[in-house]
């Protein structure tokens, strides 16, 4: 019989939060260290969709340093990554190598501790802080050939300390001043949709309500079988934005294009960005969320680290063309729903393509 995940509150600085409860399994990185010619039948299964061979498609760049100057030409070149896409490359972005080099540092230094050491940040059954898997929901449903670590980062508030790694001095440094960086590249982004959606510059960030950020941390051990098991099964982000910093070398992330898969080759200290459903629904559909997976390999372990840039529960998502002081200019096209419940519903479900937002879609006439 498989285990329900149930629902469980939290209380962080004072607020609870309910957050659905993922089942702990095995660390597959404990899997692979003891044994790497064997992979339990739980993590293999049939993949899906043809990948469009490398190099004969590339998901969009877009130079951040010409967004900031107002560039016309820059700007319509993301409302297209965005329109038609859903991810691209942000080159120009003004965070110094050294900020993300000593991010990965830190990262994979925690990933080296030993098993027993990392266990003391093992994220309690009712958080989605810390060390371990999430969205595993019940014990029959396929694996993914990951373990995370994750954080929650802004508002300060939500900070959990005990699972900050004390034990490697210039963590929490090195997580601080990129956070910071992900922080600001992600408003200059969200001012220049925020433009191309027709409102203010401001306006799209401070619908948001003082953004929630939350860092995951993604690492994939090396598999002897990477045609039949997957790092992250296909699912679109729940956030407004998400920045995702990865290995320059290893690829790994796959996106959703025209029904094939498009592998992300790595632009050396460029970052991955892509809409997530709460973009598009603020956008009402005009900008969508676009599935993506991470894939395995045989010959070195994988790290990547996602920044969700969300808003806070309280905010309504819909498209602010909808809000009371405008008029109906377009008909939403999805139900109205707090952002906390929404993202606390897809936390209660296992990563499924766009199965989250297909559920507040409305019927178009
Ligand atoms: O590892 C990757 O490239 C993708 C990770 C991802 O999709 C996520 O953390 O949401
Ligand atoms: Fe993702």
């Amino acid at each position: 019989m498989g285990i329900e995940a149930e629902n469980v509150s939290t209380i962080i600085a004072g607020e609870e939060i309910k957050f659905g409860k993922s089942i702990p399994v095995d660390s597959v990185q404990e899997i692979v260290r003891k044994d790497p010619e064997n992979i339990p039948e739980i993590y293999l299964r049939e993949m899906q969709g043809s990948v469009v061979p490398h190099l004969s498609l590339e998901i969009p760049v877009i130079d951040l340093s010409l967004l900031s100057e107002a560039d016309e030409g820059e700007l319509s070149r993301l409302d297209i990554a965005c329109r038609e896409w859903g991810f691209f490359q942000v080159i120009n972005h003004g965070i110094s190598p050294e900020v993300l080099q000593n991010l990965k540092s830190v990262v994979s230094k925690f990933f080296e501790l030993p098993f027993e050491q990392k266990k003391k940040y093992s994220m309690a059954t009712d958080d989605i802080q810390g060390y371990g898997q999430l969205y595993v929901v019940s014990e029959q449903q396929k694996l993914d050939w990951a373990d995370v670590f994750a954080l929650l980062i802004y508002p300060m508030k939500l900070r959990n300390m005990s699972y900050w790694p004390s034990e490697l001095t210039s963590f929490a440094e090195a997580v601080e001043v990129y956070s910071m960086e992900a922080n600001r590249v992600s408003k200059e982004l969200i001012s220049a949709i925020s433009k191309l959606m027709g409102m203010e510059k401001d306006e799209l960030w401070r619908i948001h309500n003082e953004v929630m950020q939350a860092m995951r941390v993604n690492y994939y051990p090396t598999c002897c079988n990477p045609d039949k098991v997957v790092g992250v099964s296909p699912h679109s982000d729940s956030s407004t934005l998400t920045v995702l910093l990865q290995d320059d070398e290893v690829t790994g992330l796959q996106v959703r294009h025209h029904g094939g898969w498009v592998p992300v080759k790595p632009i050396p200290n460029a970052l991955v960005l892509n809409v997530g459903d709460a973009l598009e629904v603020f956008s009402n559909g005009r900008y969508k969320s676009i599935e993506h997976r991470a894939m395995t390999n045989k010959s070195a372990p994988r790290i990547s680290i996602a920044s969700f840039i969300c808003p806070q529960d309280n905010v309504e998502l819909m498209p602010p063309d909808a809000g009371a002081h405008r008029r109906h200019r377009h008909k939403p096209k999805y139900k109205k729903i707090a952002y906390g419940e929404y993202l606390r519903s897809t936390m209660r479900r296992k990563l499924n393509g766009k199965s989250n937002i297909e559920l507040i879609k409305l019927d178009e006439e």
